[in-house]
């Protein structure tokens, strides 16, 4: 892989780009809990990168930093090639920063449909009063995105649940709206925060397949966190390690696997 930073062709073929979304010698404690130390690496346009690391390791501060939840103490974060100013979550989502929770974070009581349209909420131009009493520009715009929201549930197979309230539904098919969700609002980049815990082995290969469709038919840059370093391998282009709030891999999933600190991080082997 050549000067990866500027872009690469995958082993099948994909064209990477250069940089979305670089973070520079990031830092984050909680009081005398270092979550992050000094911590950079970039997601270039197109790819799939993931993040791992055993329990503790820091993934989830480092995904609540990137989508503006978190504050790091130093470090920057640069999006699309500008340096981002501390910005609250809402802001950043408005920028096309999209994301899934690890404890699903849909609205239980309300349907499919209604949970992935709450999702083009950052795409919605009409005000809430023109949108509530259905004038012309308000209307030719609700019906722009129920088809982008229809074209979604096609896209992921469940057509056939979009009118369930999602609270009764199994959990993989709850992330799987929840996905859903988070691909209405068009982002460029989409953070997936363990979007394969807790599923059995059918649902986490569903999962797998359709991360891998988003990213190849909408061309989604993707960075994903996931404890289990066998489930990402198949799938990220790139993974970065984390370990004790420290980085320590980052490469071709080959390379990571090989790496001693890695293995050791993963079997358990304690820190000096
Ligand atoms: N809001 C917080 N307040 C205090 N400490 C926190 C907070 N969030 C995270 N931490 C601490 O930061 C460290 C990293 O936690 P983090 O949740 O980012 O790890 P993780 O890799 O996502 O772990 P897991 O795989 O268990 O979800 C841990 O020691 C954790 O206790």
């Amino acid at each position: 892989m050549n000067n990866p930073s500027h872009g690469f062709v995958t082993p099948d073929g994909r064209r990477i780009g250069g940089p979305v979304l670089e973070v520079r010698n990031i830092t984050l404690r909680f009081g005398g809990v270092v979550a992050l130390s000094n911590i950079s690496f970039d997601v270039l346009e197109g790819e799939i990168r993931a993040i791992i690391g055993p329990n503790g390791a820091g993934k989830s501060s480092m995904l609540n930093v990137i989508n503006g939840f978190y504050h790091p103490q130093e470090g920057e974060v640069w999006y699309r090639g500008a340096k981002r100013e501390p910005l609250k979550p809402y802001q950043i989502a408005h920028q096309g920063v999209a994301r899934t929770f690890q404890n699903i974070a849909l609205f239980k009581g309300m349907t499919t449909l209604d949970n992935i349209m709450s999702g083009r909420l950052t795409k919605m131009k009409a005000g809430m009063l023109s949108q509530a009493l259905w004038f012309g520009k308000a209307e030719a715009e609700e019906v722009a995105h129920r088809e982008a929201v229809e074209k979604i549930i096609d896209f992921l197979e469940i057509q056939g649940i979009r009118k369930t309230p999602v609270g009764r539904l199994p959990y993989g098919l709850q992330k799987r709206v929840e996905l859903g969700r988070a691909l209405a609002a068009d982002p460029s980049l989409l953070l997936l925060d363990e979007p394969m815990a807790g599923m059995n082995v059918e649902e986490k290969e569903d999962m797998c397949r359709f991360i891998l469709d988003v990213n190849d038919e909408f061309g989604t840059t993707i960075a994903l966190i996931e404890h289990d370093m066998g489930v990402v391998m198949d799938i990220a282009d790139r993974v970065v390690v984390l370990d004790y709030g420290r980085k320590i891999g980052d490469g071709p999933p080959d390379e990571v696997r090989r790496n001693q600190d890695v293995i050791d991080a993963y079997l358990g082997v304690s820190h000096d």
